[in-house]
């Protein structure tokens, strides 16, 4: 597993653009037949992803967590954004289509992951988090994900926040998680931007063309970064930082979030005026 240390906003500004996408890019999640993890010492959250072709793939590594199985202090939300697949959580099998989302508790011992059609493989989308109890395993489609629309198509945000994870759905100790979907021809997230100092984030970012990309917005809103991001990477973003993007053409991303509080409402909205 790869590891990111954590980083100041002081530091920060003298970044170049390799330091930047080195320290908060994850830029190969989707491998085939592997399966990829990246822990972050922000709130200790690993992000990953597996794509199983023939084979199954585990959920684990012993050698970073050194626990006696990965789910022993941590919980974790997967999401497909491939075909279909199955998860088998210590032998009980869910099955997820695009879009599905499953909550894993902590104590189960075993987590695999499979694709239906190995020619057309699923592709699980992972953001674990530490534990302190056992909630229960539960999978929730987009259709069970509590909607929130926002942005109009004058200021091209046009989008739609889908909740799988959160205090009013899938119960989780401190992960939070879900699915924004823009409207066709919308290309800004989250902006206006915000601040959550009590909580990191993470954005997966995908549904794009080849050729797309994202210009992801970070920092603090005085001193303002880019990256640019392309189908299926992700973003860490610190809990001192905005995190807002603009595409070059349609995509789809996956936002998680921990930390101090379970609270999604809880942005610092930044006025235009404090952007630089
Ligand atoms: O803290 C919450 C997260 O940044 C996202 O939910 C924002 C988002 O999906 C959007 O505005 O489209
Ligand atoms: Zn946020």
């Amino acid at each position: 597993m790869e590891i990111r240390h954590a980083t100041n906003p002081t530091d920060f500004k003298s970044y170049t653009t390799e330091r930047l996408r080195n320290d908060f890019l994850i830029d190969s999640l989707f491998v085939q037949g592997e399966i990829n993890m990246t822990y972050s010492h922000y709130d200790r959250v690993v992000t990953g992803g597996a794509i199983p072709t023939s084979q199954s793939l585990k959920l684990e590594d012993q050698e970073t967590l050194k626990t006696d199985y990965f789910l022993e202090r941590r919980e974790v939300g997967i999401i497909n954004i491939g075909a279909e697949g199955t998860v088998l959580v210590d032998g009980q099998a869910y099955t997820l289509n695009k879009r599905d989302c499953l909550y894993v508790g902590m104590g189960n011992k075993e987590v695999l992951f499979e694709s239906s059609n190995a020619s057309d493989p699923a592709k699980f989308y992972i953001v674990s988090t530490t534990a302190h109890k056992q909630y229960p395993t539960k999978k929730a489609p987009i259709e069970d994900a509590e909607p929130t629309h926002l942005g109009s198509d004058s200021e091209s945000n046009k989008r739609t926040i889908y909740k799988y994870i959160h205090a009013d759905g899938i119960q989780s100790c401190q992960l939070m998680m879900g699915m924004t979907l823009l409207e066709p021809n919308n290309m800004w997230n989250t902006m206006p931007a915000h601040l959550h100092d009590r909580r990191m984030e993470v954005y997966l970012y995908f549904d794009m063309d080849e050729n797309s990309r994202v210009f992801h917005f970070m920092g603090e809103p005085k001193e303002t970064r880019h990256l640019l991001v392309k189908n299926e990477q992700a973003v860490l973003s610190p809990p001192w930082s905005i995190h807002s993007g603009v595409g070059t053409s349609n995509y789809t991303f996956i936002w998680a979030m921990a930390g101090e509080n379970y609270t999604f409402t809880d942005m610092d909205a930044v006025k235009m005026e404090d952007l630089k």
